[in-house]
């Protein structure tokens, strides 16, 4: 396998941390897992969007800078495999979306200068997976706070990423998720350790599981 970086993005609910955990034990490689149980406004967001969102995505951000310059200070980043279930930018995608138009060009700001330090992964693995498998997921794992997320917020996600993968050409594996099962099903785990195998362009790439 020819990465270095690889990170795992997606929906809420779309298994990110499940496939990375997996992902790690099989190349025995470096894992970085978001902390998002740690953002005391996660909870207060959900409950009251508009007056939480700011302390929200600026707290992602500070703690997802933490964990990556972490990594880079790590000295062997680049001769061993690291795997993440996050991508910094997750944080401006979301950002995109809860915050109104003036906040979100404050936050933009402070993102770029931030991000240009930053490393960005080799490659990008999308899970892509239908609202109504997301919401199946969410009401499965039964986080309280996430109990009432409506179909449109999980759709704008969705089409955020989408357009932000095209927009920038990343190259990304685009898994259809639809019926994934990692955990489970072996050959839906070994269908992506193969497609590790290839390398690829910049751009998106697909992946159907058996
Ligand atoms: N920047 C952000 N702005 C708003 N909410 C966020 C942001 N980042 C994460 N969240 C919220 O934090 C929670 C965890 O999100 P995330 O998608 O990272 O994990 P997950 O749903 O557990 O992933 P998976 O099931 O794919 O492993 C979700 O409720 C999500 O909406």
């Amino acid at each position: 396998m020819n990465y270095n970086f690889l990170t795992i993005e997606g929906n809420i609910g779309a298994g990110k941390t499940t496939l990375a955990t997996l992902l790690s034990k099989y190349y025995n490689s470096r894992l970085v897992l978001e902390e998002f149980a740690e953002n005391p406004f996660l909870p207060k967001f959900y409950k009251n969007p508009r007056q939480f969102a700011f302390p929200l995505e600026l707290f992602f951000m500070a703690e997802r800078y933490k964990q990556m310059k972490d990594l880079i200070q790590q000295k062997d980043l680049f001769q061993s495999l690291t795997i993440s279930d996050y991508l910094f930018t997750k944080s401006l995608l979301f950002a995109k979306i809860t915050l109104p138009e003036d906040e979100f060009r404050l936050y933009q700001r402070l993102f770029d200068i931030i991000n240009q330090q930053l490393v960005q992964p080799d490659l990008l693995i999308y899970l892509h997976s239908p609202i109504s498998r997301l919401q199946e997921n969410i009401k499965k794992r039964n986080r309280y706070y996430e109990q009432n997320i409506e179909d449109q917020y999980l759709f704008s996600i969705q089409e955020t990423y989408t357009h932000y993968i095209k927009q920038y050409n990343i190259k990304t594996l685009i898994i259809d998720a639809s019926n994934a099962d990692f955990l489970g099903n072996e050959k839906h785990f070994k269908a992506v350790v193969d497609a590790l195998e290839k390398t690829y362009e910049k751009g998106q790439h697909y992946l159907t599981l058996p």
